[in-house]
């Protein structure tokens, strides 16, 4: 018999676990799927080998992934079916399943949703009352214009929403820019204010399931190791409070000695997209042998 405790834990009969397993929803495709795959499986579980896999059960760890159309997992999470998820913002408000809730950012498909017409044709959305507005988001532009006392003619249409106004079906969309390239090539420009910032999130269902935490912890270790990097420099002892002020980390910069006494070594996290303007300012106090080193996971 095995002596490895993790073999041994994912040998035993699932009715005989005394926690039942995490159960998260994951987008089966569109622009979400593939980050969220490789923010699981950096967190360190085992996804699905197969694009068509519907479920997955990873009992090491202790969850069941199930692969849903992003559009449904509010649904799913929300009705507590499922116990957490990942999902548009967007999508989440779209949804307007009270029962779900947004429980962190996970930092990628970040978009804004926005009114879009023809060049000139619309500047306020208080020019919309009565007009047809195309979207495959009808609950959130819905809600928005509701908020306002707009009232309009909603298309809902499935995708490229774009093309809606060329063809006739709609006088403005209400979709998500990201670059902003699909609507200059349709002829559309922005009006009105951002209806919403949107990013992939975490959502919870109605209760706190256990395992969730855990989760979290894990994700955010992944968020972490992809926003900073570490930064590894020698000192002049007496310049420590300058460097500190330059970089002074997530809590506090590690100081070590060097063996020559006037010197110190220091180590410190460092967001990644100014890693290099902070080794310019350290470089200019005096810090010498600066390295940056990946970080490949963390727990804070
Ligand atoms: N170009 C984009 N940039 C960033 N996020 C995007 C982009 N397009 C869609 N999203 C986000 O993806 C989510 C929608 O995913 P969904 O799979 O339903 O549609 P999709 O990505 O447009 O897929 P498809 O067009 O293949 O059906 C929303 O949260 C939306 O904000
Ligand atoms: O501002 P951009 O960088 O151009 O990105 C925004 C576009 O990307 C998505 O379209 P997608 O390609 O997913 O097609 P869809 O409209 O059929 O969903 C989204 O629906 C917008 O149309
Ligand atoms: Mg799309």
């Amino acid at each position: 018999m095995s002596t490895d405790i993790s073999e041994r834990r994912s040998a035993l009969p699932l009715r005989d676990r005394k926690t039942p397993m995490l159960r998260i929803a994951v987008p089966n495709k569109g622009s979400l799927a593939e980050t969220a795959a490789e923010m699981l499986a950096e967190a360190g579980y085992t996804g699905r080998r197969d694009s068509k896999d519907l479920h997955v059960i990873d009992p090491v760890n202790e969850v069941e992934f199930f692969y849903l159309r992003p559009k449904d997992i509010a649904t799913y999470v929300g009705s507590g079916a499922l116990d957490v998820g990942i999902t548009g913002r967007d999508l989440l408000l779209d949804a307007r399943m009270p029962g779900a809730r947004e429980i962190e950012r996970l930092g990628f498909a970040g978009s804004t949703f926005r009114f879009a017409a023809p060049t000139g044709t619309f500047t306020d959305v208080s020019e919309l009352a009565g007009k047809r507005i195309a979207t495959s988001y009808p609950g959130l532009v819905d809600a928005f214009l509701d908020e306002r006392g707009i009232a309009v003619d909603l298309v809902p249409l499935d995708g490229a929403v774009e093309s809606a106004v060329r063809l006739g079906v709609a006088d403005a969309v209400a979709d998500v820019v990201e670059t902003g390239t699909t609507l200059r090539q349709a002829g559309l420009e922005v009006f009105g204010p951002e209806i919403l910032r949107s990013e992939a999130v975490l959502i919870a269902g109605p209760s706190d399931v256990e395992g969730t935490e855990r989760l979290l912890r894990r994700l955010r270790g992944v968020l972490v190791a992809r926003q900073y990097v570490l930064v590894d420099y020698d000192l002049p002892a007496d310049l420590v409070d300058d460097a500190v002020a330059i970089a002074g980390g997530i809590e506090s910069p590690t100081i070590s000695p060097l063996r020559d006494p006037a010197w110190v070594a220091v180590r410190v996290m460092v967001p990644r997209k100014s890693v290099n303007t902070t080794m310019d300012d350290l470089y200019a106090i005096g810090a010498r042998a600066i390295l940056v080193t990946a970080i490949d996971n963390a727990r804070l």
